[in-house]
């Protein structure tokens, strides 16, 4: 796998699941820094990964995109007295990042990546933003916003922008789920037209180590898409398996029992439908004999109008998705069907 130097700028559960499932395929973890700004998070960190340059404070995100020598990295340390580190890295030097993975909260995107503009501007690495609803073009006009700025520290939507976008790093949108946490993600990829070949691989590579599935979108807009089925989609699952425990408990099973057959049948059923020819809709039919129980329940199912639901429930997501951009940016991109 390509090895670039990678800065995780935050350290919560995605970012920590893509770190464990690169680490687990031999990822060198000296390749690898992540800012974090909790100080029990960077703990947890410092002692599951042992080793692992762990960055907080104020300058922790600048730190971790440039770099540091040896030297500079003490004085930042000594003088800033607030970016704690890891100690057994502390006395190494680290090399700029290649790649940037931008995991923190949408609702913290515009303030983190404002601030980071000067630096990202500087040194244009890769820059990878797994934020739901956070519009490529949102991403650039913030880098812009902070590399234009006199301090290079605020954000404000009248800060004039004389950054060139051909000058800004490129930007690549995933939206990764959950289940990547247990090498099992799905994930969505969105590449700006200025990304070049080799940038895609390094993105794709990247969350191909903790997804089965990595699939890329042509329009932005299709990102939505992506949150809508796969990035929340692990919650519909959990949703329709705790309706079905909750059934079978009211029909007089045990809630251990039920829990168990429920998770075992969600997955026998992926499997099914991951390594057989059938269609879904097929594998659905060989298992519903006519008049008999299966038949009874998919009848009830198709009465309640269960397909609907889904399509206004995924649909629910991709517009949020939308809106979120609108809410935390103040616009969408153009190919954003708002
Ligand atoms: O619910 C959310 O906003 C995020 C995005 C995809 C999954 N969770």
């Amino acid at each position: 796998m390509l090895q670039s130097r990678l800065a995780f700028i935050g350290g919560g559960n995605m970012a920590e699941a893509i770190l464990g499932g690169l680490l687990a395929c031999g990822y060198p973890l000296s390749q690898c820094v992540v800012t974090e700004p909790l100080q029990a998070r960077c703990e947890f960190l410092h002692s599951k990964y042992p080793g692992l340059q762990v960055l907080s404070g104020p300058q922790a995100n600048h730190l971790a995109v440039n770099g540091s020598e040896s030297v500079s990295y003490t004085a930042a340390l000594v003088d800033n007295g607030s970016v704690h580190v890891n100690p057994t890295a502390g006395s190494e030097s680290f090399p700029p990042a290649e790649v940037v993975i931008l995991a923190v909260k949408p609702q913290v995107l515009r303030g983190v990546v404002s601030d980071l503009g000067k630096t990202l501007h500087q040194r244009k690495p890769l820059v990878i933003s797994i934020a739901a609803g956070i519009e490529t073009s949102a991403i650039a006009r913030f880098m812009a916003e902070g590399a234009s700025s006199e301090s290079g520290s605020e954000a404000t939507a009248a800060a004039p922008v004389q950054v060139q976008d051909k000058d800004l790093p490129p930007v690549i949108r995933v939206m990764p789920n959950t289940p990547a946490l247990v090498n099992e993600g799905a994930t969505g990829l969105y590449a700006t037209p200025d990304t070049t070949p080799s940038q895609r691989l390094v993105a794709e590579s990247l969350l191909g180590a903790v997804s089965k599935q990595v699939s890329w979108v042509d329009q932005e807009s299709l990102i939505d898409t992506v949150t809508g089925i796969s990035g929340s989609g692990p919650a519909y699952f959990f949703l329709m398996m705790e309706a079905m425990e909750d059934a079978a408990v009211k029909l007089g099973m045990d809630r251990e029992t039920a829990k168990e057959l429920t998770i075992q049948t969600c997955l026998g059923a992926a499997k099914m439908a991951q390594s057989s020819s059938d269609d879904l809709k097929t594998l659905r039919v060989k298992v519903t004999s006519p008049q008999g129980t299966t038949d009874a329940a998919i009848k009830t199912f198709e009465r309640g109008g269960f397909r609907d639901l889904v399509a206004e429930s995924v649909k629910a997501a991709d517009s949020r998705s939308k809106s979120l951009a609108v809410e935390l940016c103040g616009s969408s991109s153009k190919d954003s069907k708002l």
